[in-house]
């Protein structure tokens, strides 16, 4: 059995929370995306539309269809406005203790019937799903950045979920023309298990000087054939997010293998979070991009 979903919540307005928006708009439910400050929401609908925009001119959605999509899409400070939501997924920042205190919100607000998921990178399934009131309508679905481009979605049962909850799940990220693949709870589940410790291999490469961000992004983007070098892919999705994933590995799996690297850490605690705050391994505030060592 699935449950019919009609209409989305997305928690959190960055990067993710809009792509999620965006793409469950464009499929035809309506979306309500919430976030702590109206400038989130206003910057996060201003991307949305500047993204739909881009498809309606490369010739992949009429321009209908994108005043379709955005039109049924709103965005809210006020949690109660989740009230009357089939699904809710929360897209906010990579941190168990933002997570847990979401959900303490969100819940009591939800209709009983109404399945929540997260799209954490990393973090158990199980364990934030025992923060929730519903452990059984409750899983991992984890999107890729960018969104409106790649076509997997992961997705993670924890140890309460039940069969209805994954078989929705399944139903309604197929119809986002994604393609699924299942993983089992374990740190970082399947993409990020392989993908995270790549990256930080290649901040180590940096750290110990083996050779400059320009010649690590340039070596694997034409050694190894990446659309993005390791250096770039980190700035992009975010060095916070970087380093809170490589300690979940590091803390779950308890093996120095994924020890975070020194200067990953060094980048977060300057601010220095990737494309998002202007500054990574690139600056990004001139005109193109320059490497920052
Ligand atoms: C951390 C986690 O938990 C899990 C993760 O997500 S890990 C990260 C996974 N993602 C990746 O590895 C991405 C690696 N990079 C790539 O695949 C490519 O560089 C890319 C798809 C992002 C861009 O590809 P490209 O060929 O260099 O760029 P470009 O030609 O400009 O764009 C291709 C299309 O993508 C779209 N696009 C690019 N960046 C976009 C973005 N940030 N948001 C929305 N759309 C975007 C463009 O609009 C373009 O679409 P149209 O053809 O309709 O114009
Ligand atoms: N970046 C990536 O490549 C991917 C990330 N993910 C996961 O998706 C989630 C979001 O990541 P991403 O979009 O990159 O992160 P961003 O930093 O871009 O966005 C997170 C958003 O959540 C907001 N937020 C923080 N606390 C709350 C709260 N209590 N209530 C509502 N909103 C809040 C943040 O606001 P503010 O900035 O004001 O704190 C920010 O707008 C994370 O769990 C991440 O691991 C999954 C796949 C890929």
């Amino acid at each position: 059995m699935t449950m019919t979903i009609s209409n989305v919540g997305v928690v959190g307005a960055g990067q993710m929370g809009c792509g999620i928006a965006q793409v469950s708009a464009a499929a035809g439910y309506k979306v309500i995306m919430y976030d702590l400050a109206k400038e989130r929401i206003e910057a996060g609908l201003a991307t949305i539309n500047g993204n739909l925009a881009r498809q309606v001119a490369s010739g992949k959605m009429s321009d209908d269809a994108r005043k379709a999509a955005l039109d049924r899409i709103s965005g809210t400070t006020d949690i109660n406005d989740m009230a009357s939501l089939d699904l809710v997924i929360e897209a906010a920042t990579e941190d168990e203790s933002v997570k847990r205190k979401i959900f303490a919100q969100l819940c009591p607000v939800l209709k009983p019937e109404a399945l929540l998921a997260t799209n954490t990178s990393s973090l158990s399934i199980t364990r934030l799903a025992s923060a929730t009131d519903r452990p059984e309508r409750f899983m991992g679905i984890h999107f890729m950045n960018p969104v409106p481009v790649m076509k997997l979605v992961e997705l993670v049962r924890g140890i309460a979920t039940e069969e209805e909850t994954f078989s929705t799940a399944k139903a309604f990220v197929t119809t986002l023309d994604k393609t699924i693949t299942v993983a089992e709870d374990f740190p970082a589940f399947i993409v990020n298990r392989i993908l995270l410790p790549m990256i930080n291999e290649a901040i180590y490469t940096l750290y110990e000087g083996v050779g400059s961000v320009e010649a690590i992004d340039t070596a694997m983007k034409l050694g190894a054939n990446h659309p993005m070098g390791p250096l770039q892919l980190a700035d992009f999705i975010g060095l916070d997010t970087c380093l809170s994933i490589m300690q979940v590995l590091h803390d779950g799996l308890a093996d120095s293998k994924y020890r975070p690297c020194p200067l990953l850490v060094k980048y977060v605690e300057a601010g220095w979070l990737g494309r998002k705050s202007g500054r990574g391994f690139y600056d990004y505030r001139g005109d193109v991009p320059v490497p920052t060592r």
